[in-house]
């Protein structure tokens, strides 16, 4: 792809602190590319400033964490503008799913060796998302790991949150309709997923999940003892079935509850009873590094 104009969306409060300004300087002098920037504030939203660049960039390049990232996608999608991600957050889980790397000047320099990869999102009671919705004890944990827990500790944060959350989880019946087919079930956590990774360290969720195969995961974990996560995250190292686990995939899921549940749309909390969900397939235009022979 030929670059001849980025804008750079940067969010100065996430998680790293570095001269990122002048590494982006440094990059796009090497490589002549002419250059914007624009700041995030905590009360504007991301997704705003992004719509106010289409036509304008050839590029939105986006430095922050998992929070900025979702919404600028959000307001790409469907669109033709593409985006890049320069992880500047805690866990970075979509840089990490993409194979971008972390290192801010690495990823700069990988811009100008990628290639633009159709990414799937999803829809939620018609809210976009690009990651997951969680219900149950995967919403606390990403609701309750708070800033200063994950300035003081980082990626750990969400840990500590998650074992803080398991001890108090309840078990929550759920209807389930995944493509037409009916499942009456229940469980602590349940996660419709797009990307496999979690932002915990290296951890996925499962083997196999994929962000361009027109689908979506949808994760049930019944048990919400620590044994049983254990056991979750052994299976999934070992790639092998666990039974506390269920696993199941689809384009269209719907899922009912007896009371409204809080549930977790990438980083935007919501409540509802029902939520309708579908897959957009290949919406999103990413610019991806190219894989290594
Ligand atoms: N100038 C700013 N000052 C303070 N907070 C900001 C500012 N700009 C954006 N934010 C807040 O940053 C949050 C998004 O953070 P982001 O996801 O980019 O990074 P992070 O929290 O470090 O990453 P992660 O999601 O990986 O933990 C939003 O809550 C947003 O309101």
């Amino acid at each position: 792809m030929k670059i001849k104009h980025i804008h750079f969306i940067v969010n100065p409060a996430s998680g790293k602190q570095e001269p990122v300004l002048a590494y982006i300087n440094a990059e796009m002098t090497a490589r002549k590319v002419d250059w914007d920037v624009s700041v995030t504030k905590k009360n504007v939203r991301v997704a705003d400033l992004a719509r106010k660049l289409f036509g304008k960039t050839d590029l939105i390049a986006v430095y922050g964490g998992d929070g900025c990232v979702t919404e600028v996608a959000a307001a790409l999608q469907g669109g033709n503008v593409p985006m890049a991600i320069i992880p500047g957050g805690t866990a970075n889980v979509m840089a990490r799913e993409l194979g971008i790397p972390l290192d801010t000047q690495e990823a700069l320099a990988s811009l100008f060796d990628g290639s633009i990869k159709k990414i799937d999102m999803g829809l939620v009671n018609d809210i976009p998302f690009l990651l997951r919705v969680n219900l149950g004890i995967m919403a606390d944990m990403v609701t309750q790991a708070d800033r200063k827990l994950k300035d003081k500790v980082g990626q750990l944060a969400y840990g500590i949150t998650a074992l803080k959350t398991t001890a108090l989880a309840k078990p929550v019946d759920y209807e389930l309709k995944i493509d037409g087919k009916r499942i009456e079930t229940g469980g602590v956590s349940l996660t419709v997923t797009n990307s496999g990774h979690l932002g915990v360290g290296d951890f996925a969720l499962q083997p196999g999940i994929s962000i361009t195969d027109g689908r979506l995961d949808v994760i049930l974990l019944k048990e919400n003892n620590l044994p049983s996560l254990l056991k979750v995250a052994g299976s999934t190292l070992l790639k092998q079935k666990s039974e506390v686990l269920e696993h199941w995939r689809g384009k269209k899921i719907t899922i009912t509850t007896a009371k409204k549940q809080s549930f977790i749309c990438d980083d935007r909390q919501e409540k509802a009873r029902i939520l309708r969900i579908e897959v957009l397939p290949g919406t999103l235009k990413m610019l991806v590094p190219k894989k290594k022979k």
